[in-house]
């Protein structure tokens, strides 16, 4: 009896999935996935299984990885200290050597091979490749005084060219957010990579994974997540914000103002977070959605629940 419900509850949660699955079939999503929700190993692997579900399920995945944290441990390890301004990190000659040998040589390559365990998925690339991510210098203020954030670079243009033909073969582009411009190698904020990808592939949504449940409006308290809200609410709360979530944020808020439906912040330390979030009626995270728009049918948050 006991098992006959479970089984029933199984296929009740199967066919919860069927509007997602039709809504999101075909689309594009692309999916941030930070240096600080890939600590954990039995996390990575679920990360990995996930992606590779969303695949077989008729979504057209697109991994844009970040590694700050893995990027400051090897330069640690090398005597230099990580420095960081307006969130990002300040990058010297030296420092976007390290950035690019863990980012394209250590990260990237990881993922690959986790995502190639189900099958031969995973192509790893550099903004650097086919001119997939140009940058241009980026300027930045920090109370009003400009800083130098050395090789710290913005996106001026996206050639998304190779990630669809790649996607068009079945495969899963795994993307290090490392561009090249007229003046040499870039750093990239990931999340700023991933929204531009977004926009240039026109996807369905943006997920951002990282090591919290989404945008609180009381942090550091975190006890307010807050579940949505619009690129007009967020704009003006930016300027109050504490410095990781800045790019973050400011990311989201491209990719919706570019295009994309919807971006979500969600919680990589949460299995299957990602899962939840595509497929199921559970409001998780911090959705963003562009000004006017209100949930069209089917809803995927059910606000007050
Ligand atoms: N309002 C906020 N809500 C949630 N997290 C915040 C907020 N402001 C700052 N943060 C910080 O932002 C961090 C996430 O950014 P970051 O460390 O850059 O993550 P990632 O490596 O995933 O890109 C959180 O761990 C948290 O400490
Ligand atoms: C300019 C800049 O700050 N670039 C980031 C790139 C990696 C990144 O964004 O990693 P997370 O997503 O894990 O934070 C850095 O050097 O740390």
């Amino acid at each position: 009896m006991n098992s006959r419900k479970q089984a029933l509850d199984k296929a009740n949660t199967l066919i919860e999935a069927l509007p997602w699955l039709s809504r999101f079939h075909g689309k594009t999503v692309v999916v941030k996935y930070g240096g600080n929700a890939m600590t954990d190993p039995a996390l990575r692997e679920r990360f990995a299984e996930n992606i590779v579900f969303l695949r077989y399920a008729g979504l057209r995945p697109v991994v844009v990885h970040g590694g700050g944290p893995q990027i400051s441990a090897h330069l640690d390890r090398l005597g230099v200290t990580s420095t960081f301004a307006a969130g990002l990190r300040v990058t010297t000659p030296e420092t976007m050597d390290v950035v690019r040998m863990v980012l394209v040589g250590q990260v990237n390559r990881d993922i690959v091979g986790l995502i190639n365990a189900h099958g031969p998925f995973a192509v790893g690339l550099s903004g650097e490749d086919a001119h997939l991510i140009t940058a241009e210098r980026k300027s930045a203020w920090v109370d009003g005084a400009p800083v130098d954030l050395g090789q710290v670079g913005e996106v001026a243009e996206v050639q998304p060219g190779v990630v669809r033909t790649l996607l068009e073969d079945g495969r899963i582009p795994v993307i290090s957010s490392v561009a090249r411009s007229e003046e040499g190698v870039f750093n990239v904020n990931a999340d700023t990579a991933a929204a531009a990808l977004a926009v240039g592939l026109d996807a369905g949504k943006l997920v951002v994974l990282t090591d919290v449940e989404g945008l609180y409006a009381d942090y550091p308290v975190c006890e307010e997540l807050i579940s949505r809200l619009t690129a007009g609410e967020l704009e003006t709360m930016l300027p109050d914000l504490a410095e990781g979530m800045v790019p973050k944020m400011e990311a989201c808020l491209q990719a919706v103002r570019g295009g994309v439906p919807q971006a979500h912040v969600l919680d990589g330390r949460t299995p299957h977070s990602m899962l939840l979030e595509v497929f199921t009626n559970e409001g998780i995270g911090t959705m963003i959605v562009a000004e006017a728009e209100e949930p069209t049918e089917p809803v995927d948050i059910f606000e007050g629940e």
